[in-house]
């Protein structure tokens, strides 16, 4: 089974990829043509953990190729994933604009049976519209052959895209079609062998399975973020208490570490489309709503509480800030709607000079954030960046964070204010020693640099 996959980003290459190494011959294309260059020669257009070994093993084993042209890779496959991009509009619904684009080529081009699966996130009705669109193409061309569609949702995390592809929780089908849904065994049947949970289900319920799942992770965020905030008023301490909850498995300890917000390329635009769904079925989602509205609320609180703590007026004119972690995760060179831009354009605003390091994410802030390039340093390292700053804010915990020469920086350092936004150091005193050092969601008596000096 030849298998083609239209739009190589983080989705539709590590999907592509990791298929190509079950040994099924995959054609991988997209309108980006440097893109398609780069991959060609086996160099990746994104960082993602073990992504560069499966890309050298597919191409060296012949079962892995990049094209610019759709004809080449819609004529070639049997099975044709959509994994393009679906952004959101000014008015937070889904941009459908390149779904439409590869529907139209596939109809165009198609030249025999076909299975489509929709793998970009599409909102509820969607797949079903392809299915339409399609026939109308074939009719048109009269066509002798059908093509059938799927919805098979992606559920991988950046960071971590291949290991989920590879060993994913659960894989949801939806689709009207017996030859669909055989072709889709197929090419999973290592997950079935293994006996990862399928799914089988019409169109419409894979689609809001997606949409569900993203947007029910962004509520669980935004619910302990806004505990987070009642408990610095309290005198609690939000990792106990994520810690406590979690103990009980009807909620689970994950998706409960307060930090400045979600960010990403998905949970603020999926969430966003849903509402916007739900309000053209005159049923309104008011907690996912409200999910929004407290990921707003917590970023501008993460900036007031650098200005507050800096100065009492709350202006930072003359104070200088090294801001760690751009990327809106650790593991990932993404800055898609990245905590870190709008904690960086509040302290901007309040008059402040920030040096800004991420391990991966400096290379598209430089190319995407021009708005706010003008009044960003760029730095080298933790510790170019820290040297006469008056503090540090961590925006995302990369791990190499945590073993940075930590003595040395507060040394270098103009001021000793730490803002850990990821509680990274919440239970390492000698590294909270050195600073005066702020949490979120906990003011316990920290190690500030009166107590120790
Ligand atoms: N990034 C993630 O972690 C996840 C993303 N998704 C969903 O998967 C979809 C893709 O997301 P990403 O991979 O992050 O997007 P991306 O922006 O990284 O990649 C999309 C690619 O599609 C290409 N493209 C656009 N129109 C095209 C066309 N007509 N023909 C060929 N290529 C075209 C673009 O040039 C780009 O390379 C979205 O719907 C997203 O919500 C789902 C699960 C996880
Ligand atoms: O549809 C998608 O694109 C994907 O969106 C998320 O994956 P991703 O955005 O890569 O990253 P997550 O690990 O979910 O983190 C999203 C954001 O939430 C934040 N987060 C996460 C967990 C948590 O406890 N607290 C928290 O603030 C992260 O820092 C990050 O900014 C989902 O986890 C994936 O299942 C889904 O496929």
């Amino acid at each position: 089974m030849k298998i083609g996959i239209i739009g190589t980003g983080y989705v539709g290459l590590v999907h592509g990829a990791v298929l190509s190494s079950y040994g099924f011959a995959v054609t991988c294309m997209d309108v980006d043509a440097e893109k398609i260059g780069r991959l060609s020669e086996g160099r990746s257009p994104l960082y993602e953990p073990g992504l560069d070994e499966l890309l050298t093993g597919g191409i060296d084993a012949g079962t892995l190729s990049f094209t610019t042209s759709a004809e080449e890779a819609i004529q070639s496959s049997d099975v044709i994933f959509i994994a393009v991009g679906t952004p959101s509009r000014e008015d937070g619904s889904a941009d459908l604009s390149y779904v439409r684009e590869a529907t139209r080529q596939i109809g165009l081009y198609a030249n025999g049976y076909k299975v489509v699966v929709c793998k970009s996130t599409m909102p509820v009705g969607t797949c079903r519209s392809i299915a339409g669109e399609l026939n109308r193409s074939l009719e048109a061309r009269h066509a002798s052959f059908r093509i059938d569609v799927a919805s098979n949702p992606e559920f991988l995390r950046q960071g971590k895209a291949v290991s989920d592809s590879l060993f994913p929780l659960r894989v949801v089908i939806g689709t009207e079609s017996d030859e669909a849904k055989r072709m889709l065994q197929t090419i999973y049947e290592g997950h079935i062998r293994r006996k990862v949970p399928f799914l089988y289900t019409n169109p419409e319920t894979a689609e809001m399975i997606k949409y569900a799942s993203n947007a029910f992770l962004a509520v669980k965020i935004s619910f302990v973020n806004e505990l987070a905030l009642l408990s610095e008023k309290v005198g609690a301490n939000i990792e106990d208490i994520a810690f406590g909850m979690g103990l009980d498995d009807r909620i689970s300890p994950h998706f409960l570490q307060a930090g400045p917000g979600y960010g990403g390329s998905c949970f603020p635009k999926d969430t966003q489309a849903l509402v916007d769904v739900s309000r053209k079925h005159g049923e309104e989602l008011y907690i996912v709503r409200a999910a929004i509205a407290a990921n707003e609320k917590q970023k501008a609180r993460m900036v007031a509480k650098i200005s507050g703590a800096l100065s009492p007026g709350g202006m930072l004119h003359g104070k200088t800030i090294a801001v760690w972690g751009l990327s809106f995760k650790p593991e990932t060179d993404d800055i898609r709607n990245a905590p870190s831009y709008d904690i960086i354009d509040g302290l901007l605003a309040k008059g402040a000079a920030v040096n800004a390091y991420c391990p991966q994410g400096m290379k598209q802030a430089k190319r995407l954030w021009t708005d706010i390039n003008g009044g960003i340093n760029y730095c080298e390292s933790e510790a170019d960046s820290a040297r006469n700053a008056d503090a540090i804010v961590i925006v995302t915990e990369w791990e190499q964070f945590r073993a940075c020469g930590w003595e040395r920086i507060a040394a270098s350092m103009r001021g000793g204010f730490l803002f850990d936004l990821r509680n990274m150091f919440a239970e390492q005193a000698g590294v909270r020693r050195l600073f005066d050092y702020y949490a979120v969601g906990s003011n316990e008596p920290a190690y500030t640099l009166e107590e120790t000096l």
